[in-house]
């Protein structure tokens, strides 16, 4: 799946219900990560599998092999990168793909690593090319070769790099060539979080934030969440504002609906523009099929904002299904906005496909 979709910086960042991250969470994320595996909720194979392979090396007081995590936004990558290196006692380099366009940029930051260090590579699939193929070599050999001067006079002077722990993170692990795959030691793939988990994550947060919440409130913060930690953490802020200011700033369940109702927020985590699309292809086109351009003129909004923004969450909840013939709503959606299915048309009546395309 094209998790980037649910990434667009320009749209979903600004949705309260968006799964990347803006400068309010940037600002407080840092206070709720988890410190150590231990603190981390969910993921379980993750977890385990992550824990044999960090003892093992400590153990032979080696460095970790490389990690690749892959997933959606907001599912804690790099929370683990840095849980990695506080289980290693190692210190870490943040950095991303699209911050390493020359193959010198990332010689530099080679270079200048501690033996042992942790470099955090996020959106490892939008590096450049020769960046790339220069990692290769130094994740494989701990060497990179570096080009002195242009042309038929350029050499290449071979440095050899202090062993280090590369740990990638992509919302698309497909695409990232197979020689870059296959240089990681372990690949873990990070799932969508359920409903408990996200109550754990939630009441973990509040304690950190001094927020008194309790098990239904997080249970109804949780079922808006998107399956997702960083979500939750939004919510329960904007939840937590609410209660403050209208109530006693006790978090409960009714107190977290009304707040989030305010913030058009429904049960199962879907926003305004997420219901509109909804809405528009219930109400308009008698569930579908229909076009995307069709849809997108519907709710006033751009057609990449649809198909990238709204459309993703919807498909993953068995709202909506993207079908050769254009877009369908599900018998789910039809009860997730209360509203009656038309009557099947007579089969040959000329009616499929109207809206298609
Ligand atoms: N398993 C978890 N337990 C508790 N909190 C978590 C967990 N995973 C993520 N979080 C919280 O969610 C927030 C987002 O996590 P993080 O920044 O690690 O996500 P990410 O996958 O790296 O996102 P992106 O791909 O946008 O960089 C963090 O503040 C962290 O506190």
């Amino acid at each position: 799946m094209n998790w980037d979709d649910e990434t667009d910086p320009g749209t979903s960042a600004e949705r309260l219900v968006g799964a990347a991250a803006d400068g309010e969470d940037q600002a407080v994320e840092a206070a709720l990560r988890p410190k150590d595996l231990s603190e981390f909720v969910g993921q379980e194979k993750v977890r385990q599998q992550l824990d044999l392979v960090l003892k093992a090396a400590r153990q032979r007081g080696a460095t970790a092999d490389h990690v690749l995590l892959s997933g959606a936004p907001g599912l804690g990558k790099t929370t683990l990168s840095m849980i990695i290196a506080a289980e290693m006692n190692a210190p870490i380099r943040i950095t991303s793909g699209p911050a390493i366009q020359h193959a010198g940029d990332l010689a530099a930051i080679l270079s200048s690593l501690q033996e042992g260090e942790i470099l955090f590579l996020d959106e490892i699939h939008r590096m450049s090319r020769p960046a790339e193929e220069m990692l290769y070599m130094a994740m494989e050999d701990f060497r990179v070769d570096v080009i002195v001067g242009k042309g038929p006079g350029a050499t290449a002077i071979p440095l050899e790099l202090p062993p280090f722990t590369l740990v990638g993170a992509t919302t698309r692990a497909g695409l990232l060539p197979p020689p870059l795959r296959d240089r990681f030691g372990f690949t873990a793939h990070m799932e969508f979080y359920d409903p408990g988990e996200l109550q754990r994550v939630i009441h973990r947060s509040a304690g950190l934030l001094d927020v008194e919440i309790d098990t239904d409130g997080a249970a109804e913060i949780a079922g808006r969440s998107r399956g997702t930690p960083r979500i939750a953490n939004r919510l329960l802020r904007r939840v937590r504002d609410y209660a403050q200011v209208r109530a006693d700033g006790r978090i409960t369940r009714e107190i977290a609906a009304a707040a989030l109702g305010v913030y058009e927020v429904d049960a199962r985590g879907l926003d305004r523009l997420d219901r509109a699309v909804l809405e528009a292809l219930l109400k308009l086109f008698g569930g579908g099929p229909v076009g995307l351009s069709t849809l997108a003129v519907a709710v006033g909004e751009e057609r990449e904002t649809v198909e990238e923004v709204a459309e993703p969450f919807l498909v993953r909840e068995g709202l909506l299904a993207r079908t050769p013939r254009g877009r369908v709503a599900t018998p789910a959606a039809w009860t997730h906005l209360g509203l009656t299915p038309p009557q099947a048309a007579a089969p040959g009546n000329g009616q499929q496909g109207l809206f298609g395309a």
